[in-house]
């Protein structure tokens, strides 16, 4: 039995499908099922459940964008920085491994050389370096709070979308803002980076850290190019002039634009397709959800 925190997100969901497709069975542990602010209930939740591993797909992201962190701060902090230390001490208490859901986006830009930041590369857009937003420094402190644990994986997930247009998937932002920033960045298609996180236990991969991204990286013009050429209907996208007015204009606080390496998931044999290859083909699947 998997616990599965956070189900009820964007993130939780994608997870909670990638589960069911590989038959695991799971239990999906809300807010309202258990207090994620008391150690001892989580530990008790686990052993209640006899849980052999847990999912961390709990945090707070802020709606509709990061910006919102900036006001919602006790949120931020707690969801991002505090509930993974609670849950590391929960699952040690428990006696099981796990899983943490984090964000690419404690680094900004690329290596020197062009390529992309390595696991073993120190966050350079968090709350040490100083040039971050709240979220991101908060991001950043929660993997801190993990990153001597020997029994847990960290996924770090990268502006994710999918074929499934709302208002969370980057396809669907970049289709919508009334003007975009024209940025290099790696990404993760939803569906692929939660099956690399099921498939991290299933396969029993090594614990630590991994990059889940797919290969390669991409400027913001060239996802408008694969939207004009893939999807009907004619399609204008107008660009900020640079990353200042794109500051004065759109946005409250600073974002992590940045290009990731993925070789360490795929040397464990999980596979990820190039970035473009996933977004070619979650735009030729493109449609409207599926109502509930
Ligand atoms: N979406 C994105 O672009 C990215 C997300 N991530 C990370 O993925 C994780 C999930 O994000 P996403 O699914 O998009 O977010 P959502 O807002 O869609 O879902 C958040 C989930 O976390 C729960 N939650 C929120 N705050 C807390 C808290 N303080 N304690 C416990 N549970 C909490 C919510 O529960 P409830 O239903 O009770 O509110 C909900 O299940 C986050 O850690 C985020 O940082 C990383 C990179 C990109
Ligand atoms: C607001 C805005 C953003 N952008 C760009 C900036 C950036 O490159 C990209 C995404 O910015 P947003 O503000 O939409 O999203 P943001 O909230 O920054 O997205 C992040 O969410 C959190 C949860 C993460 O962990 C990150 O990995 C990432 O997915 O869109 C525009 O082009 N125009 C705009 O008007």
């Amino acid at each position: 039995m998997i616990i599965l925190l956070g189900a009820s997100g964007f993130i939780g969901q994608a997870i909670a499908d990638a589960l069911r497709d590989a038959d695991l069975e799971f239990a999906p542990l809300g807010r309202r099922d258990v207090d994620h602010g008391d150690v001892d209930a989580l530990a008790n939740a686990i052993a209640a459940h006899d849980a052999t591993f847990l999912i961390n797909s709990a945090g707070y992201t802020g709606k509709p964008n990061v910006d919102a962190c900036e006001i919602h701060k006790t949120e931020c902090l707690d969801g991002n920085a505090t509930l993974p230390g609670r849950i590391r001490m929960a699952c040690q208490r428990a006696g099981i491994a796990f899983g943490h859901v984090s964000s690419g986006c404690i680094y900004a830009g690329s290596r020197p050389d062009g390529s992309g930041f390595t696991e073993l590369d120190p966050p350079n857009f968090c709350f040490r370096t100083d040039n971050c937003s709240f979220y991101s420094g908060c991001k950043a402190l929660g993997e801190e709070l993990l990153a001597d644990c020997d029994s847990c994986y960290i996924w770090r997930l990268r502006i994710p979308f999918n074929e499934v247009d709302s208002t969370r998937n980057y396809l669907s932002k970049v289709m919508r803002y009334e003007r975009l920033l024209d940025a290099t960045n790696s990404l993760s298609h939803l569906g692929e980076f939660a099956s690399a996180c099921v498939q991290s236990w299933q396969r029993r991969i090594p614990f630590g850290t991994y990059n889940v991204v797919n290969t390669g990286s991409i400027t913001t013009r060239r996802v408008t190019e694969l939207i004009q050429e893939n999807l009907p209907g004619e399609r204008r996208f107008d660009f900020f002039d640079n990353e200042a007015e794109f500051m004065r204009l759109a946005a409250a606080t600073p974002r992590s634009n940045c290009v990731l390496d993925n070789t360490k998931i795929r040397q464990t044999g999980i596979e990820l397709s190039t970035v473009e290859e996933a977004l070619i083909d979650s735009l030729q699947q493109w449609r409207s959800p599926v109502a509930s």
